[in-house]
């Protein structure tokens, strides 16, 4: 579904990411890991067009994409959490969550679907995204970057600063959009637990490499625990 191949990025004269290699799947949760300052939301960013690769490439279904805009990208399917969330403190949830239909037509409704997903939103509907707490923030930037039904979704540290009990319900989100089989996840995590928990695949990355991958049920045996902690 999504194809990175040899991408390599630079910021400057410093090489942020190194022939990095990745591909991910419809109906499964393709999780990278990695310390802090490895490259993870320099990838996402490329991967989104915010920022230029030089070389490599970015397929999604088969189309290159990489020298699309970000507009376009997301246009061709592509959903973005970035990390920090980036919600518009003072618009409100509404308005925040019309912002991921700006490339339609002003008459697509916001999908229901979105306040099953988050009840919370449904209630705060009318509050300014600035008023909400982080967890419900981390909700809205995710029910923001489902409105246009992406067929890939990229989340970058979802559970960063949030407590437990809306981590969890994320999780539970991001097993459930998975499941349905209609859409691939790139999910970018520094936790491991949470992410052991969600990879169908995992891909390590050190110093703007990938250094690790394989299927998330072996992330344990493979000792990916060790590779990661910080
Ligand atoms: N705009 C920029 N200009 C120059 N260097 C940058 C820029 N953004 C990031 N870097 C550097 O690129 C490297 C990779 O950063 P990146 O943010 O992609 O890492 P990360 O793995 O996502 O880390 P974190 O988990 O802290 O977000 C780091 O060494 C960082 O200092």
């Amino acid at each position: 579904m999504l194809n990175i191949k040899n991408v390599n990025q630079y910021y400057g004269g410093s090489h942020i990411l190194r022939d990095v290699s990745l591909q991910a799947h419809t109906g499964k949760v393709t999780v990278i890991l990695g310390r802090n300052g490895v490259g993870k939301t320099t990838l996402l960013k490329s991967l989104m067009g915010l920022v230029p690769i030089k070389t490599g490439s970015i397929e999604l279904e088969g189309k290159a994409i990489q020298d699309a805009t970000p507009y376009a990208r997301a246009r061709a399917g592509i959903g973005f959490v970035p990390q920090g969330r980036e919600i518009f403190a003072r618009l409100t949830v509404e308005e925040n969550l019309r912002m991921g239909l700006a490339y339609k037509s002003g008459s697509t409704p916001i999908p229901a679907e979105l306040y099953e997903l988050f009840p919370v939103l449904k209630q705060m509907l009318h509050r300014r995204g600035g008023d909400l707490s982080g967890g419900q923030q981390q909700q809205l930037a995710i029910a923001r970057a489902l409105a246009a039904k992406p067929k890939l979704l990229v989340l970058d540290e979802p559970t960063e600063g949030i407590q437990p009990s809306i981590i969890k319900d994320i999780g539970r989100v991001i097993r459930m959009l998975a499941d349905r089989g209609d859409m691939a996840i790139v999910l970018v995590e520094q936790y491991y637990d949470f992410a052991r928990e969600l990879a169908d695949d995992y891909v390590v990355m050190e110093r703007g490499e990938v250094v690790a991958q394989g299927l998330g049920k072996d992330m344990e045996a493979n000792g990916i625990r060790k590779l990661v902690a910080i």
